[in-house]
């Protein structure tokens, strides 16, 4: 039985009307449906409203018009926080608090066992820094707590906003390793402008435009699978 007659869609977005103007719409009915678990590379030039998508799905950012469900939850019900997790592309650190408190801290958030956290920090390398203030971290660092904390505990849908900023290439090559773990059994979208090698997706989508908000766009999104 094909996964869209005996599950509801991973990530579906019908129709939607969005942006930080409701005069003004960065995106109009929009629609977009992931079925299955994989990995999606979200793409788009400059402008083109991936991050407003994000915002979207984040349930932060309330539609105009339309419907958003991950996993069959709208994505504005307080449940919607148990099958998602977003990863914005800004870290969003407390500068005093270590990295391991960071990491139980968010463990504890979703109901996550931290000791799978901190076994991820140091996948990632953060082992030496994880008693450090988020303050004192390099860049790329940050990141990668950043990301960690944003993806803790279990999920059916992930959206990452640019994950790769600041990384290194042994350290992508890390990300990237975990992301395809995650796709096999989970719904996986990246936006990336400049994806890295490793990143293996099973399907891109390509907002068209990057005009301003409100002013005219081809409708609809693009969609290739890669292999
Ligand atoms: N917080 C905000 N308030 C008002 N307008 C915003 C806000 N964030 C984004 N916009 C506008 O929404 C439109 C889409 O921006 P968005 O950041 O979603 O595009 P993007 O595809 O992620 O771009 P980039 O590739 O540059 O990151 C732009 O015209 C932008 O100016």
């Amino acid at each position: 039985m094909p996964a869209s007659l005996s599950h509801p869609p991973l990530i579906h977005v019908q129709a939607v009307s969005a942006g930080f103007d409701a005069e003004r719409p960065v995106h109009r009915e929009l629609t977009l449906r992931i079925d299955a678990p994989g990995l999606t590379l979200l793409q788009g030039p400059n402008g083109s409203g991936k991050s407003t998508l994000v915002e979207v799905l984040s349930g932060h950012l309330p539609q105009t018009a339309g419907t958003v469900t991950l996993a069959g939850v709208d994505s504005r019900s307080p449940e919607a926080s148990r099958v998602r997790r977003i990863c914005r592309t800004e870290p969003a650190l407390y500068p005093t608090m270590t990295a391991r408190d960071h990491v139980v801290f968010a463990s504890a958030w979703c109901g996550a066992d931290p000791r799978e956290g901190l076994r991820r920090a140091e996948r990632h390398g953060l082992g030496p820094w994880l008693d450090e203030a988020a303050e004192n971290l390099s860049t790329g660092n940050r990141r990668k707590l950043w990301t960690i904390v944003c993806t803790c505990g279990d999920f059916d849908v992930v959206v990452l906003d640019e994950p790769f900023n600041g990384l290194d290439s042994a350290s992508t090559g890390v990300l990237c390793e975990e992301l395809t773990e995650w796709a096999a059994r989970r719904t996986v979208l990246v936006v990336a402008h400049r994806p890295p090698e490793q990143l293996a997706p099973s399907a891109v989508l390509t907002l068209p435009g990057g005009a301003a908000p409100g002013a005219a766009q081809d409708d609809g999104i693009a969609t290739r699978p890669v292999r």
